[in-house]
């Protein structure tokens, strides 16, 4: 039997980082939503006991580094599964982009696997399952909008955020999220309102919700990253309602509700970036 899952990406519409924790991670507060770019995996069952990852991509791992490989461990050894399963990554998420492309990719393994093996376990079970793979896994099993705390993991579905076009960029080079959380200067970071921007996407009030978007990441990529801050200025002159950073960066996502404006900011990008992207919100 062959199985589809559809991976989304995600972007940060406010990011907050609170304290450093005794696990070594930090406390986050962050408003995130599901967005329409979207990696595409496929399963298909195996009788040995082989795990086959192929890939379009030639830039990920396609062996035990690939933390899709490690979320078909995790459940095969959780559940005592006998079989294997070849799995193809249709990868179209930009890599260390700050899109939550890996972690999508392991939640949508779990999500698929629960289906192919028949294992009925529910949504929450799998987040609690994704945990042990990344921060941002559990908020990638449900694919909506969320306020997420703790380390990222403890994830509270709030309503669909009012739908709007978003223009993402993405330079060239990744970041690794563990360099940008070992340089913060706790102290010194902004704060975001996610109270007030929830309270305004309960509302499905896009004008009230961009007001209070931010990433308090920003400052500390900006530093290793100085293209992070002209893309912001490019995007906002081209007419974006905000240019945020996504999680560590380096993506810059813009907004606005209207179409034509979409149009005019992409091809005003793409004289700078190679890698522009026009998405929609996921409902
Ligand atoms: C920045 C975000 O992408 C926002 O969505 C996430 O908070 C980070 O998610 P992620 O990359 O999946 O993070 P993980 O793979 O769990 O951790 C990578 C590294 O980032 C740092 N890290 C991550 C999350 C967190 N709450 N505190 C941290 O300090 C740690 O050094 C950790 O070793
Ligand atoms: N299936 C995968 N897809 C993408 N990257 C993967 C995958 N498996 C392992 N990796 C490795 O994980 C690293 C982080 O990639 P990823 O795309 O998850 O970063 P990201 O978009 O910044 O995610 P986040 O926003 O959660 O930090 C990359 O260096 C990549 O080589």
């Amino acid at each position: 039997m062959e199985i589809v899952e559809k991976v989304p990406a995600k972007i940060n519409l406010t990011l907050n980082v609170l304290n450093k924790r005794p696990d070594g991670f930090h406390e986050m507060r962050m408003v995130m939503t599901s967005i329409d770019l979207s990696d595409h995996l496929t399963f298909n069952e195996r009788n040995d006991q082989q795990i086959t990852l192929t890939s379009n991509a030639a830039f990920i791992p396609l062996n035990k580094k690939n933390i899709v490989y490690q979320a078909v461990r995790l459940l095969k050894e959780r559940y005592e599964i006998q079989k294997g399963v070849d799995i193809n990554i249709d990868k179209q998420i930009p890599v260390a982009a700050g899109l939550g492309g890996g972690s999508s990719d392991a939640a949508a393994t779990l999500r698929g696997l629960n289906r192919l093996w028949e294992l009925e376990l529910t949504l929450e079970e799998l987040a609690l399952i994704g945990e042990q793979l990344g921060s941002d896994v559990p908020f990638c099993i449900y694919k909506k909008a969320a306020y997420a705390t703790g380390r990222g993991e403890v994830i509270k579905l709030i309503h669909e955020i009012p739908q709007c076009w978003v223009i993402l960029v993405k330079p060239p080079k990744g970041i690794s999220s563990w360099t940008v959380f070992e340089e913060l200067d706790l102290a010194s970071l902004p704060h975001y309102n996610h109270d007030k921007m929830i309270e305004a996407i309960n509302e499905n009030n896009y004008e009230e919700m961009i007001r209070y978007a931010g990433n308090a990441l920003e400052e500390i990529s900006g530093k290793y990253r100085p293209d992070i801050k002209m893309i912001k200025g490019k995007m906002e002159k081209f007419g974006a309602d905000v240019a945020i950073m996504s999680g560590t960066g380096p993506t810059v996502y813009g907004l606005t509700q209207q179409y034509s404006k979409a149009q005019r900011i992409v091809n005003g990008l793409k004289g700078f970036c190679r890698e522009v992207y026009l998405v929609r919100t996921l409902k």
